[in-house]
């Protein structure tokens, strides 16, 4: 198994049906069916909307402390098993309060959760939801401030197109004065413009998605002569028909190009799949070969927030494991 930081994973993204199921009959939240076959044969999406609107209505089962707990281990669970050595988290904080949940159940569910993983390191991004605009945003960023030491950044996350990065530069200037990392999706389905903001208006660190960069040229020079990591998702991106096929993903020509790209699952429960299975589907369907896959491990490690210490550690393992042929990923 290869090791992998896995830097683009929604929290709310990795409940599966069974824990759906089992979290609604403990919180007494009724479904519209509670037949497992049934509610993943819902998990089928025309565009990111449709998906946002199934991944809402399931979040009224998170309601306390332990359901958090138990949903981030049992991600962290999964994680390991798929060669993670470290995650970097996302989280919507909007998405629970609107549901009547109080931050402090949030946090103290989720990083405990995170203290108790001996095999993963791992920290949290608060995620601001773009649709609910700029002010709800700040509202939420001043709530969470006394949580602060409890995540290391900021990201940019739900509809996309309409809601660009730039409306939220306030906001983002508030976590940079308190010392927060800064990601955003963008390019998911905006188009390059949107990269364009994220960078020059938020000053993010790392692009989520951003596979629609590759439609400008001046773009991709950017980010190449930055370094600026872009945390790609391709079963996500098939399963929203952001792209036709895996056949047809444009990871290959972004490494050739020399960005720096890594692989995450972006909503595994949703997508058909965790780190360890795009990285199957990355060698199966898209014809990567063994260079390419330790190319996009070491580039998740060289793109995450850990001590420069510790990034080297894990490139070392993904070098020693590429010396002994370990790709049975
Ligand atoms: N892929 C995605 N894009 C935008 N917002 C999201 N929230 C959860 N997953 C998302
Ligand atoms: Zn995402």
């Amino acid at each position: 198994m290869l090791p992998t930081a896995e830097l683009h994973i929604h929290i709310e993204g990795t409940l599966e049906p069974e824990m759906l199921v089992r979290l609604a009959a403990r919180n007494g939240v009724k479904l519209p069916t509670t037949d497992i076959d049934e509610l993943r044969a819902r998990y089928r999406f025309t565009d990111l909307q449709a998906f946002l609107d199934l991944y809402y209505a399931n979040l009224p089962v998170l309601r306390t402390e332990q359901d958090f707990y138990d949903l981030t281990s049992a991600y962290l669970a999964r994680a390991a098993t798929a060669g993670v050595r470290r995650a970097e988290i996302f989280f919507d904080p909007q998405a629970h309060l609107r549901n009547g949940v109080p931050l402090e159940a949030v946090f103290a569910g989720l990083s405990g959760a995170l203290d108790d993983a001996d095999d993963i390191s791992a920290d949290l991004i608060l995620c601001f939801l773009r649709d609910l605009g700029a002010e709800a945003a700040e509202e939420t960023f001043r709530a969470a401030l006394p949580f602060r030491d409890r995540f290391i950044g900021v990201g940019l996350d739900s509809a996309e197109v309409g809601n660009p990065p730039g409306i939220f530069q306030d906001v983002y200037r508030m976590a940079a004065a308190e010392g927060l990392h800064r990601v955003a999706h963008a390019g998911e389905e905006g188009g390059p413009d949107y990269v364009w903001e994220a960078l020059d208006v938020l000053g993010v660190e790392r692009v989520d998605h951003g596979i629609r960069a590759m439609e400008d040229v001046e773009l991709v020079a950017r980010l190449r002569d930055d370094r600026v990591a872009l945390t790609v998702c391709p079963l996500s991106n098939v399963a929203l028909r952001v792209v036709d096929k895996l056949a047809d993903h444009v990871l290959p020509a972004m490494l050739d190009e020399g960005l720096l790209v890594c692989v995450n699952s972006d909503d595994p429960a949703y997508f058909g799949g965790y780190v360890d299975d795009n990285f199957a589907a990355l060698r199966g369907k898209l014809g990567l070969d063994e260079q390419q896959l330790a190319t996009l491990a070491w580039n998740s490690f060289d793109a995450c927030f850990a001590s420069a210490e510790q990034k080297a550690r894990w490139q070392a393992e993904v070098t020693a494991s590429a010396e002994h042929g370990a790709w049975l990923v």
